[in-house]
């Protein structure tokens, strides 16, 4: 696996270092550097913001400040209506800010706020860019600073479009109760910070774009970190191609034990997801009541039904296959959990534990220490809250999943906007697809139904599960192309896997 590909997120200081070693080895002047982010911030707010609308630049007197001078002069040049506001010590500005000041001032009189007196109308309809702080940021923002951020967080502003980062946000963690802008749009350098991927910091990122300001790919590539983001090159050199003469048996034989009476659709998204997505066979084991749902619904899959007509218990006979998946629609009642754990204790091949999986699971939990090797967890918010106590905030929920994982030995996905995979091994993967159309029933199913696909096929759990959380999202995104995010339902997502995978194979 060539994490290399995918983008890294880097801590303020690892940031401070890419660009630095930039500076000295590519080499670039620093003053050029910053033109070159400041260039290619512009050329993204082009594709987004027409010129009838007036911008109102914050400018604080760090680099994150310089950049918004040299943004604001670009966008002058570009025939945009254009005011500059300048918060700090203008005198102690870094080098940057200073050369940008003087380049900035023989077009336009930028306007020091040293009191709210000063502070701008900001009407409806204007567009705001926060450069007032950036990676640098330290301690959590107060006086002047904090008065000036909440008169915009309670302006009309139509948008605010942060510049890499909301002004108060630490690339790490956020800073106390200090100040945080709340804006509608990031455009972050280089990599996305882990802050700007928490759902608490969802009103302080907004939409997120990552654009390259061409830092040092060595330096990029020797760096380590445990966290990533998922980039569509990196899961292309995940997947595997099918070979010229292979036969179904090749593609991988998969069981999902899934459906109880007035579930059984959670066992036909299951089903439909872990086909489309290229299992050479699937077999689904459902309770009596669900035999004709899945015969006529999914001639493709093979059916085995439990003799207890309304619920599943009966999960043996597990020679053949290459990956279990279990949990959609199943329930909670004891016979199924008592054949959940015998499964658990029969399987020798990696399972996809998902949904009411997880919730006998929870109180169950010495169960959890005999899972397969390979195994995948895949809770929701609420399932992994069962799993693991409440947490206090984001980082907390992240790092009980990190511990969860490596407790267990097993991959777990949390899933959410920028769905999470923890590894064994103290990784952490943020998915980079999907949207807000997908919060709804049946979601999981499908996603439960492509992890045990992929994982049938002979990829190793992560790859399986993170090829499977980028597809998914994918697919969310493309019905996004015709209809709106309300009317997304979750056979929506099987129906665009297809053209998600040929677009992925191709070259
Ligand atoms: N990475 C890259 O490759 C590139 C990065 N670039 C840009 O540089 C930005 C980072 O710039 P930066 O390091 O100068 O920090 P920035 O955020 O502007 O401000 C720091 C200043 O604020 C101060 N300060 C801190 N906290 C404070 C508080 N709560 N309240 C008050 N003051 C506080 C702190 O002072 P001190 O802590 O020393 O007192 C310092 O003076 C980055 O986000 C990007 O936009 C691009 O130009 C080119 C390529
Ligand atoms: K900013």
């Amino acid at each position: 696996m060539n994490s290399n590909l995918c983008l890294k997120i880097f801590s303020a200081e690892q940031t401070r270092q890419a660009d630095q070693y930039t500076i000295t080895h590519e080499p670039i002047a620093s003053i050029d550097l910053m033109e070159r982010a400041s260039t290619c911030f512009v050329q993204a707010f082009l594709r987004d913001y027409s010129k009838d609308q007036s911008v109102k630049v914050f400018c604080g007197t760090g680099n994150n400040g310089g950049d918004g001078l040299a943004i604001a002069r670009l966008l002058l040049d570009a025939d945009y209506h254009v005011e500059v506001y300048l918060l700090g010590d203008v005198e102690k500005g870094t080098p940057d800010f200073q050369s940008n000041l003087k380049k900035l001032k023989g077009l336009l009189a930028p306007v020091w706020v040293s009191d709210m007196v000063v502070f701008p109308t900001i009407e409806n309809g204007d567009l705001v860019i926060d450069a007032l702080f950036g990676s640098g940021v330290s301690r959590p923002v107060e006086g002047i600073y904090a008065e000036c951020i909440e008169a915009i967080n309670r302006s009309m502003a139509k948008d605010v479009i942060a510049v890499d980062i909301a002004s108060g946000l630490g690339c790490e963690t956020r800073y106390g109760k200090g100040a945080v802008m709340e804006v509608s749009h990031t455009i972050t350098f280089q990599s996305p910070k882990l802050t700007q991927l928490l759902p608490e910091n969802d009103v302080h990122t907004g939409r997120l774009d990552v654009i390259n300001i061409g830092l040092s790919e060595e330096f990029i590539r020797s760096v380590a970190v445990q966290q990533y983001f998922l980039t569509e090159a990196f899961i292309k050199s995940l997947l595997i191609p099918r070979k010229k003469y292979a036969h179904k048996g090749d593609a991988g034989r998969s069981l999902i034990v899934a459906g109880s009476f007035g579930k059984m659709g959670a066992a036909v998204l299951a089903a439909q997801a872990c086909l489309r997505s290229g299992v050479g066979l699937l077999t689904m084991q459902v309770p009596e009541c669900g035999v004709d749902i899945l015969q006529s619904t999914t001639p493709e899959a093979m059916v085995r039904a439990d003799k207890n007509s309304k619920v599943n218990e009966k999960f043996d006979d597990l020679e053949g296959f290459d990956a279990i998946g279990v949990g959609p629609g199943i329930g909670t009642e004891d016979e199924t959990a008592k054949r959940l754990k015998l499964l658990i204790g029969s399987s020798k091949v990696p399972m996809v534990l998902d949904a009411d999986a997880l919730n006998i699971l929870s109180q169950h939990p010495t169960w959890l220490e005999y899972l397969p090797k390979g195994s995948v967890l895949t809770p929701h918010p609420g399932e992994f809250t069962r799993l693991v106590g409440e947490w206090d905030d984001d980082a907390h929920k992240l790092a009980l999943q990190m511990e969860l994982a490596q407790r267990l030995d097993a991959i777990v996905l949390l899933k959410g906007a920028h769905s999470t995979v923890a590894t064994p091994d103290g990784r952490l993967f943020f998915n980079s697809t999907g949207n807000p159309g997908m919060a709804t029933g049946g979601s999981g199913d499908v996603l439960t139904g492509m992890v045990t696909a992929f994982l049938a096929q002979g990829y190793d759990s992560l790859s399986a599960t993170l090829v499977a959380c980028f597809v998914h999202g994918r697919a969310g995104d493309l019905f996004l192309a015709e209809g709106a995010e309300e009317s997304l339902i979750a056979s929506d997502l099987i129906t665009k896997t297809p053209l998600v995978l040929k677009c992925l194979k191709s070259r």
